[in-house]
């Protein structure tokens, strides 16, 4: 299998724009260490120097206007970022100087096509108790529409939104509005213990405010990211580590969502393996790109009549597992209609799906009971795509959905007929979510450019196939699916993924019968 490490040969540039911390465990130093163990070139952008140690700040001087503009400049022309993480801001007048500065970027960014995600923490408390920046003065409202996330604690979050945070709701509201004033992606971090916050679990909330390249069901949504809390006193640092940790994952190409989910496992870990190095709270260690699921949130959707996390323990253990795939599926192709089905199941097809996208086809009904015959007939696994009912009622092998068929789906009543299930995925985020369920597999998608489907994602690419692989190997079966064909199922191979979909390059060969038997041989012999 590819080392996913290896891969990764080209270091994304992304910048920290925050103040030193001289103790070593927060700010500029804390980011750049994050940044390099996350495969980033970091670069830095110092704001304010801090005299500080685990125990107190003792002094905070800001660097003067002409040394912030010519650090942004002078990193500008030859470094350019393809993410910014801002953390400690002094005072008005740099926020002023770094919004105007990301106007103008903007623009340009935008004539080159390029997006920059820029992550905002809005430091202003050390973890020592002592004020890092005159927090409750400063207005960050500059930042409407430059900003791709802001991450808050709860204290900061109240001073943002100007008010009492003494309930969820409460939290949730002022979360909602502070997206609303800046027009931007909030993570309401729920890591500090307050009253409005399960103790046992840090809880944090996810704003999504037009996020760029995510499924369309998940737009606009709130979500909960559930941990259970790491007991341990090191904690200074870990804002600016999950903040900086986003914007080296979105310089990698990810997605905002797993950005965050990525970022969140990596302060997990990271704190596990924390020590003290002063009399006061020591720091997190750096555990490099999260490989352990354990490590990694509970996602819930947040519903207006269920505003609250469910506590980790009972939903980790609630469900039964989908039936278990226990011969491996193989080269699995992806069919449109049943003669089609026929042809490749005449071919040695031992796993199929049946894949009708036209809602007006009046012989739907029809095709699915002959697919799940003719899989009798051949003992092979037919999987019904989309049409779970019918599926159910004409007691298919398996059902394959979406991200977007599981909200309109009945998993219990999948589950209670004993139907296989497989679900789609095209990030961790998705990959989370599907896993949650306890599917029978989970699908990764678009690995290559594909015109069988328009999708809102951009190609996964073999670099992210492998680090999902290596996330989820012994979990379940992974299917990779998307432009596959001949020429790339080496490399599919080498991530290590499990089994290969395919619509095009078997349905649309010359002869399909063939092209199946030909990509079959060539899958098992790698
Ligand atoms: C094996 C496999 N993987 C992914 C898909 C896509 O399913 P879905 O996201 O439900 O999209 P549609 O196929 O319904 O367009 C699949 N069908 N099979
Ligand atoms: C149906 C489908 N689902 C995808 C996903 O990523 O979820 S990609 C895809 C189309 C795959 O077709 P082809 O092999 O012709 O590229
Ligand atoms: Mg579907």
């Amino acid at each position: 299998m590819a080392n996913p490490d290896a891969l990764s040969v080209n270091r994304p540039i992304v910048w920290t724009i925050a103040g030193s911390d001289s103790g070593g465990g927060a700010g500029i130093q804390a980011d750049l260490a994050t940044m390099s163990d996350l495969e980033a070139h970091a670069c830095s952008v110092i704001t304010a120097v801090t005299a500080q140690s685990s125990v107190t700040v003792a002094l905070v001087e800001s660097v003067s206007s002409k040394m912030l503009q010519s650090q942004l400049d002078t990193l500008a022309s030859d470094l350019p970022p393809a993410a910014i993480k801002i953390g400690l801001l002094a005072d008005q007048a740099q926020i002023e100087l770094l919004a105007k500065w990301l106007t103008e970027q903007q623009a340009c960014w935008l004539q080159s096509g390029k997006n920059v995600p820029v992550i905002l923490d809005p430091v202003m408390v050390a973890t020592c108790g002592d004020a890092l920046a005159n927090g409750g003065g400063l207005d960050f409202t500059p930042f409407k529409g430059l900003l791709t996330l802001i991450t808050p604690n709860v204290s900061e979050l109240a001073v943002l939104a100007a008010t009492e945070l003494t309930s969820v709701d409460a939290c949730i509201a002022a979360a909602q509005k502070l997206s609303e004033t800046l027009n931007t992606s909030v993570l309401a971090k729920g890591g500090d213990n307050g009253p409005a916050w399960c103790q046992q679990q840090a809880n944090d909330l996810l704003v999504c405010t037009d996020v760029d390249g995510i499924s369309d069901k998940h737009q606009w949504q709130r979500f909960w990211l559930s941990s259970n809390r790491i007991d341990t006193n090191n904690n200074h640092g870990t804002g600016c580590t999950l903040s900086s940790a986003i914007a080296a994952v979105m310089a990698h190409g990810f997605v905002l969502n797993d950005a965050v989910v990525v970022a969140k496992a990596y302060v997990n870990s990271g704190l596990k393996a924390s020590y003290q190095i002063g009399q006061g709270p020591g720091c997190l260690a750096r555990t490099a790109w999260p490989k352990e699921l354990v490590d990694f949130p509970y996602i819930k959707l947040v519903t207006t009549n269920e505003i609250e996390p469910m506590p980790l323990k009972t939903y980790r253990h609630e469900q039964a597992s989908f039936k278990q795939i226990e011969e491996s599926l193989g080269l699995y192709p992806v069919v449109a209609d049943v003669e089609m089905l026929e042809t490749l199941l005449k071919a040695g097809a031992k796993t199929i799906q049946l894949r009708v996208k036209d809602p007006t086809d009046v012989t739907l009904e029809r095709s699915i009971i002959q697919a799940i015959s003719l899989g009798r007939d051949y003992k092979a696994r037919v999987f019904i795509n989309d049409h779970w009912q019918l599926a159910i009622k004409h007691q298919a092998y398996g059902v394959h959905l979406g991200q977007e068929d599981l909200i309109a789906s009945n998993l219990e009543q999948l589950r209670a007929a004993k139907l296989a299930l497989g679900l789609s995925s095209h990030s961790y985020f998705e990959i989370l979510l599907a896993k949650q369920h306890k599917p029978s597999y989970i699908a990764f998608g678009h690995i290559f450019p594909t015109t069988t489907k328009v999708m809102p994602s951009k190609p996964q690419g073999l670099n992210k196939l492998a680090r999902y692989v290596s996330l989820m190997k012994g979990e379940l079966p992974i299917v990779a699916i998307g432009g596959i064909d001949a020429a790339c199922v080496n490399s599919l191979k080498a991530t290590g993924v499990d089994d290969v979909a395919v619509v095009r390059a078997v349905t649309e060969a010359d002869d399909p019968a063939a092209a199946f038997t030909a990509l079959q041989q060539t899958w098992w012999e790698l």
